[in-house]
């Protein structure tokens, strides 16, 4: 008889890390569940009080019972992992503390799954260590980069920014709405955790204002070098998506040869929550499961 794997709590899977690589010194949170012989990073997006056990909180079980082991980085400035002003690339700094843990775990390659931010850093990561990546799923990011459509910053963008600024329930709630399409399956419950995670670590949030400040442009345009990208792809968007635009989706879907793009209707930044199951699906498909 097989049994199937169990996905432990937040608090029986967090665990920390140092890394220290030239003048970095971080001391990094991550959530390490299940095992297998092939390992998902997933990386979460850059908005307040995000983490990866909060982003991804309807996908971590399905691939743990797929026989994975799902690795969820905490990126620095995020979560319980240690705070800092970012003036350069964050993407290529997430890229940088990611190759830390994977040494840190003796894991030689792994899958990645990126969520916004999360997506322009495991971009990052496979420019700079191409040999290390098994297959990528992007989800509403994998590239900065300016919309031909959509005024820059987009809506979504402008109100992240805002609530950073000022970190309240109805700035949030604001941002929230634009975030979801569908924001009537937004819990009060949802929103109250996000606060207490946001209030949490001032620091944080204060770090990013100062990052904005001396960088806005954080995450730097990888399109002249999407071509280099040899990992297949699976690119995923909401047509609805008011953070990151679609035609930044089919940027990445021009720029990596090895790529598809799935898109959902009724769906805006959150991919991987607003349609789990469905999305839990096509990466369980995608990476061979
Ligand atoms: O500015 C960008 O390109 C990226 C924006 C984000 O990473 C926004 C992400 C927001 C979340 O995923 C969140 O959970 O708040």
């Amino acid at each position: 008889m097989t049994t199937t794997p169990k996905t432990p709590s937040e608090a029986a899977s967090s665990r920390f890390v140092r890394i220290q690589d030239g003048e970095l010194d971080l001391n990094i949170h991550y959530n390490d569940c299940g095992a297998g012989s092939e390992t998902v990073v997933m990386l979460h997006g850059s908005g307040p009080g995000a983490s990866g056990w909060a982003n991804f909180s309807r996908n971590i079980e399905p691939l743990v019972a797929a026989g994975y082991r799902v690795i969820l980085m905490d990126c620095p400035g995020w979560s319980k992992s240690d705070s800092i002003v970012c003036t350069g690339s964050r993407s290529d700094l997430n890229a940088r503390v990611l190759r830390g843990l994977l040494d840190a775990l003796d894991l030689d390659r792994a899958h990645l799954i990126g969520n916004s931010m999360g997506g322009h850093s495991a971009v990052a990561f496979a420019l700079a260590n191409p040999a290390r990546v098994g297959r990528l799923v992007l989800m509403g990011g994998g590239s900065g980069g300016a919309s031909p459509f959509v005024p820059m910053p987009t809506e979504g963008i402008k109100l992240l920014q805002g609530l950073y600024r000022e970190p309240s329930i109805d700035n949030l709630k604001k941002m929230m709405a634009v975030f979801v399409y569908d924001s009537s399956d937004l819990t009060e419950e949802l929103f109250q955790a996000r606060l207490d995670n946001m209030l949490a670590r001032r620091d944080h949030l204060e770090n990013f204002v100062s990052s904005l400040a001396a960088n806005p442009k954080q995450f730097p345009d990888f399109g002249p070098r999407l071509a280099e990208i040899t990992a297949q792809t699976l690119i995923v968007w909401g047509s609805n998506d008011r953070f990151v635009p679609l035609d930044s989706g089919l940027r990445l879907l021009a720029g990596i040869p090895d790529a598809q793009l799935h898109v959902f209707n009724r769906c805006g930044h959150w991919a991987q929550w607003e349609h789990a199951d469905k999305f839990n699906r096509l990466v369980l498909d995608f990476l061979g499961h």
